[in-house]
């Protein structure tokens, strides 16, 4: 590892681009789009394909205004022929004329194009399983037969001016030489993209980055979630090329789901902040999350990225005194950029007092430090018997300030 951060106050503006004047950059750095990821949020396709989830047709109008305004490039919509209804709400979510473009997901077959065509979609997203698993056991087509159907979908889709991409699903259980065989014929076709989907969840970073480096041009990329390594795979795949990313907000998907839209941008404002921050709207995370995580009826896990209910809570007092002289200390994020806030807890026998301080301060109490040393051994003491609230804590304070006075009285 040779290059150098400069530090800065703010860790989310510190130097992770490898600086032009650095003789340490390697050839492999130029691949990388980290300064110019697109995001696919098929929250309203894959996330349907999520255990819980029922959209009503305005849940989906607000689901696709909400990630429009969040600034993604593409939203992907559930396939038209999956049921009438599927068909009406997707022709009206390409009337809303959002800034994003809307795509819909499709078999890799002719009459699904053509539904997806007439809907007014921007674009298609056609798929077919190439690995042996899915040829034989899902729709049974040898690899010629896939070569052959996809370019006469992918030529019919074009010539209605409608953008495609060809994706194989279960890339990473396909045969290498069948799937850049096939990439390089549905590119000389004219594809806008071509795919490349992680569907059981079972590459690790090292496998994406190795087949995404071989290819050229826009590629998106699809990780799911089986083995955690979603986030993992969608960084390095854009380190390695990738130009697109899927994600879905909350991660939702088939079985565990896909990338979390929301761990993406915590990622991707780490490794590249002034593009992240200036094209996404961060501060509409939450409320987007909330929205989505009631529409199909889920908590946001306590440990989410950014909007777990403790991801900005600091409790060890050793952590704590660091964080109040400065942030970056154990903050690789500042909360304000997603319009939050960090939280400093004092209410547990593993606090410390300059912790303790602070919150003597916010209630207008002037303590002397030995005086603070005092109440909070106090509060250690009572953290020792059982949880406290944050009220319990207060009290005490309270309490002790109290003696104090009165002892000066008399
Ligand atoms: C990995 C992914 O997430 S891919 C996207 C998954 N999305 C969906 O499945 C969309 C929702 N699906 C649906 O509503 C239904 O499955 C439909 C409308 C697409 C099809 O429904 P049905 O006709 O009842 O078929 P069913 O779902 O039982 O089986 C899937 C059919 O698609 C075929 N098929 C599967 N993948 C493909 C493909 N990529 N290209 C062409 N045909 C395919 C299968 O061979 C099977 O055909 P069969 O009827 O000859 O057996
Ligand atoms: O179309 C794609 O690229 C992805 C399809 C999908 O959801 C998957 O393979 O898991
Ligand atoms: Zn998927």
């Amino acid at each position: 590892m040779c290059g150098t951060n400069n530090a800065t106050a703010d860790p989310t503006t510190a130097a992770h681009t490898i600086s032009a004047s650095t003789p340490y950059q390697r050839v492999d750095d130029f691949l990388s789009n980290v300064g110019s990821y697109k995001i696919i949020e098929s929250t309203l396709r894959e996330g349907e394909q999520f255990s819980n989830s029922f959209y009503t047709t305005e849940m989906k109008c607000k689901i696709a205004t909400m990630l429009s305004d969040f600034g993604v490039d593409y939203i992907e919509l559930t396939s038209p022929v999956s049921s009438p209804q599927s068909y009406e709400d997707c022709k009206t979510i390409c009337k809303l004329g959002l800034k994003s473009k809307i795509l819909t997901h499709v078999r890799c077959n002719m009459e699904d194009a053509k539904k997806a065509v007439e809907c007014g979609v921007d674009g298609v997203d056609l798929v077919i399983g190439t690995s042996s698993f899915l040829r034989e056991y899902s729709h049974g087509k040898s690899m010629e037969m896939i070569r052959k159907t996809a370019l006469e979908v992918i030529e019919y889709v074009k010539s209605k001016g409608v953008e495609v991409r060809f994706s194989s699903e279960d890339s990473f259980r396909s045969d290498l030489v069948d799937l850049l065989t096939l990439y390089k014929a549905v590119d000389k076709a004219g594809v806008n993209r071509v795919g490349v989907a992680d569907t059981v969840g079972g590459a690790t970073p090292r496998m994406v980055y190795d087949l995404i480096r071989t290819l050229r041009g826009e590629v998106e990329t699809h990780f799911h979630d089986d083995t955690g390594c979603a986030v993992a795979n969608a960084l390095t795949a854009i380190e390695a090329g990738a130009t697109h990313v899927d994600t879905s907000v909350l991660g939702i998907g088939e079985r565990n789901g896909i990338t979390p839209l929301g761990a993406l941008m915590a990622r991707m404002v780490v490794t590249s902040p002034e593009y992240t921050k200036s094209k996404y709207n961060l501060k509409m995370l939450k409320d987007i999350e909330e929205y989505v995580a009631s529409c199909v009826q889920v908590n946001i896990p306590f440990n989410n990225p950014i909007t777990g209910f403790c991801a900005f809570t600091h409790k060890a007092g050793i952590h704590a005194k660091a964080i109040l002289a400065n942030p970056s200390t154990y903050e690789i994020i500042d909360p304000s950029l997603f319009g939050l806030t960090r939280y400093v807890s004092i209410t547990s026998r593993i606090t410390g007092w300059n912790a303790v301080k602070s919150r003597v301060q916010q209630l207008g109490y002037s303590l002397t430090d030995d005086q603070i040393k005092e109440v909070t051994a106090k509060i250690k003491q009572m953290g020792d018997i059982r949880p406290l609230a944050v009220d319990d804590a207060d009290s005490i304070i309270h309490s002790y300030n109290l003696s104090l006075q009165q002892a000066t009285v008399a």
